[in-house]
C-alpha cells in the first residue's frame, strides 16, 4: 500500500534494517481475530460443547499470546451466528488482545477503562475476572457509548458505562481505582492495512496532536488512581512520540514507574532508543506487525507509587460493609429499593433462580429498572451515568420482569425454568418468531443452547412469548451445525 511519505520519513530511520519487512507487512491482509470468552477451550474440559469443534473449523489456529484468542479469516461468517449473539465470542484485532493481559485484572478490584468503546479490552478485562470484580467502561463519546454498553451486555460483564470526560472523573473520583486503562485515542498507524482512509487522514503532526491530548488523558488518569495502584497505557501506533516518549513523560511529570511485562510469544520490548534511552523502556512491549500476526499494539504498565491498597483496604470494601449493614436494616441502596422494593425483587429472584449470582443479589434500582451494581461506593454525583451495571429486570406496576442483561449474565443452570433449543429453533427465537409450549412450562422460562443462556420467554397455556428484544431481532443468522 502507498504509505504516506512523511510517516516513511519518520519511520525508516528508527527501524533501520527492519524497515523493508515492516514496510512490506502493510501489503498483506489485515489480520482479525475472535476470542472465546464464554466456553473453555482446553480440549481436554469435559464442559466444552460439540459446537465448539464447528467454531474452531471457521477459525486458523491460536493467537500465541492469548490462551482463548483464535484467529479468524476475513470471510467468516461467525459474527453472523446465534453463539455470537448470545455472547460465546468477541471479535478483536489480535494484538489488541494484549492489552487486557497486560492490565492483569484481579477479581475484587476496581478497574477503569477510561476510553474504552467499542468494548474489546473491557470485555476482556471482565472475562479475566469472571465477572468478580467492579469495571468501570467509560467513553466520552455519546454515540460510541451506546455501543459500548450493548456489548458489554452481550458478553455478560459485570461493569458500569460511563460517558464522561477524563477531566470530570478525575474530580469525582480521585484514588479509587486499583487499576486503570487508558486505550488512548491515536494516530492508528497500525490501522492503516485495515482502513486505507486512516492512512489518508494521517499527517506528520499527527503524533504531535494525539500525544498532547494522550498527556492530558493520563494526567486524569493518575489523579484516580490509588497508591500502588497500576496505570496500562496502549496505543494502536507505532510512532515514539506517543508511545516509548509518553511513557517517559509519564515517569517524568506524573511520578509513576515502568513495571516489567511478561514476554509473552512475539511480544518485543519497547525501545529506549525510540526516547531519551532510558533502559526501563525495555520493559514496555510492542506487537509488531512484521514480528507478530496483528495491525500492531504499543503497551506499558506503570505503577503509582505507595503501599498497594488491597482489595479489603480500599473504600471499595467500605462500600460493601456499608451495603451488607443496610442489607441487615432492609433497606437497599438506591432511591425506590428500600424495604419493601427490596424485598420484591429478594422474593422474585428466589422464584425464578435456585442459585442466584450473588453479585445480582443486591441491585440498585432506578428508573423502574433494577441493575446490577457496579459502581459500589463511587459517588455519581454531577457523572453522565449511562448504566451503574448489568440491567436486570423492569419493575411494570407490581410485577418485575427479567430483562435480556439478566440472561446473558447468567449460566442457563442458575434458573428453575429452563427451555433447550436447538440451534434452528435458536435461530428461530432471535428473529423474533413464537415458541411452541409442548412441555407444560408456566412463567418466565431460560432459553439455551451449548451451555449459553439466549433470552427468556414467558410461558403460558398453549404458547410460550418470545422476549427476545425487539432491538436485538435478527433475521437470518446462520447455522453451523450443518
Ligand atoms: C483506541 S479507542 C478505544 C478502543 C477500546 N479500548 C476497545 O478496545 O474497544 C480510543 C477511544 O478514546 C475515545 N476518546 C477520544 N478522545 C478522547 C478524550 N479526549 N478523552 C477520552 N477518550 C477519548 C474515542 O472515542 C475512542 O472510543
Amino acid at each position: 500500500m502507498q504509505l504516506p511519505n512523511a510517516f516513511v520519513d519518520m519511520m525508516k530511520p528508527h527501524l533501520g534494517p527492519a524497515w523493508p519487512e515492516f514496510e512490506a507487512s502493510y501489503d498483506r491482509p489485515p489480520s482479525r481475530g475472535v476470542r472465546i470468552d464464554r466456553w473453555s477451550v482446553r480440549a481436554d474440559d469435559p464442559s466444552r460443547p460439540p459446537i465448539l469443534h464447528a467454531v474452531l473449523r471457521h477459525l486458523r489456529g491460536q493467537v500465541p499470546w492469548m490462551p482463548f484468542g483464535f484467529y479468524m479469516d476475513e470471510e467468516s461468517v461467525l459474527g453472523k451466528t446465534i453463539y455470537h449473539e448470545a455472547g460465546a465470542f468477541y471479535i478483536q484485532e489480535p494484538s489488541a488482545m494484549a492489552v487486557a493481559l497486560a492490565v492483569d485484572p484481579q477479581p475484587g478490584e476496581r478497574i477503569l477503562d477510561l476510553c474504552a468503546a467499542p468494548g474489546g479490552k473491557s470485555t476482556a478485562i471482565a472475562r479475566l475476572m469472571n465477572n468478580l470484580g467492579h469495571l468501570v467502561a467509560n467513553e466520552i463519546h455519546p454515540t460510541r457509548v451506546k455501543i459500548l454498553a450493548e456489548n458489554l451486555e452481550r458478553m455478560g460483564a459485570a461493569a458500569a458505562v460511563t460517558n464522561e470526560s477524563p477531566g470530570a472523573l478525575a474530580k469525582a473520583w480521585p484514588a479509587s481505582f486499583h487499576a486503570i486503562l487508558v486505550d488512548a485515542p491515536c494516530s492508528g498507524e497500525g490501522m492503516f492495512r485495515k482502513d486505507p482512509q486512516a492512512a489518508k487522514e494521517w499527517s506528520k503532526d499527527s503524533p504531535i496532536v494525539c500525544a498532547t491530548r494522550q498527556k492530558d488523558i493520563l494526567s486524569s488518569a493518575v489523579e484516580m488512581l490509588l497508591p500502588g495502584g497500576r496505570l496500562i497505557y496502549s496505543t494502536c501506533t507505532f510512532n515514539p512520540m506517543e508511545n516509548e516518549q509518553i511513557v517517559a513523560w509519564m515517569e517524568d511529570e506524573l511520578g509513576l514507574v515502568v513495571e516489567e511485562l511478561p514476554n509473552l510469544p512475539r511480544w518485543s520490548p519497547g525501545r529506549p532508543d525510540f526516547a531519551d534511552g532510558r533502559i526501563a523502556l525495555t520493559k514496555t512491549r510492542r506487537l509488531w506487525p512484521h514480528l507478530a500476526e496483528g495491525e500492531g499494539h504499543f503497551v506499558a504498565r506503570l505503577r503509582k507509587p505507595g503501599a498497594a491498597t488491597s482489595v479489603s483496604d480500599s473504600s471499595l470494601d467500605s462500600g460493601r460493609r456499608a451495603r451488607a449493614g443496610r442489607e441487615r436494616r432492609g433497606e437497599g441502596r438506591s432511591v425506590g429499593l428500600r424495604g419493601t422494593g427490596f424485598k420484591d425483587w429478594q422474593n422474585w429472584l428466589a422464584e425464578i433462580c435456585k442459585r442466584p449470582d450473588p453479585s445480582i443479589e443486591t441491585p440498585i434500582l432506578h428508573k423502574d429498572i433494577y441493575f446490577s451494581d457496579e459502581l459500589l461506593g463511587l459517588s455519581v454525583d454531577g457523572i453522565r451515568v449511562l448504566r451503574p451495571g448489568t440491567p436486570l429486570a423492569k419493575r411494570e406496576g407490581n410485577r418485575i420482569e427479567p430483562l435480556h442483561g439478566l440472561a446473558l449474565r447468567s449460566s442457563p443452570n442458575r434458573f428453575f425454568n429452563v427451555k433447550p433449543l436447538d440451534e434452528q429453533a435458536a435461530i428461530r427465537y432471535m428473529a423474533g418468531d413464537a415458541l411452541a409450549n409442548d412441555d407444560g412450562l408456566r412463567g418466565f422460562v431460560a432459553l439455551e443452547h451449548a451451555g449459553l443462556c439466549l433470552g427468556f420467554a414467558k410461558a403460558v397455556p398453549g404458547r410460550v412469548n418470545n422476549l427476545y428484544p425487539k432491538g436485538w431481532r435478527k433475521q437470518g443468522l446462520i447455522s453451523l451445525s450443518t
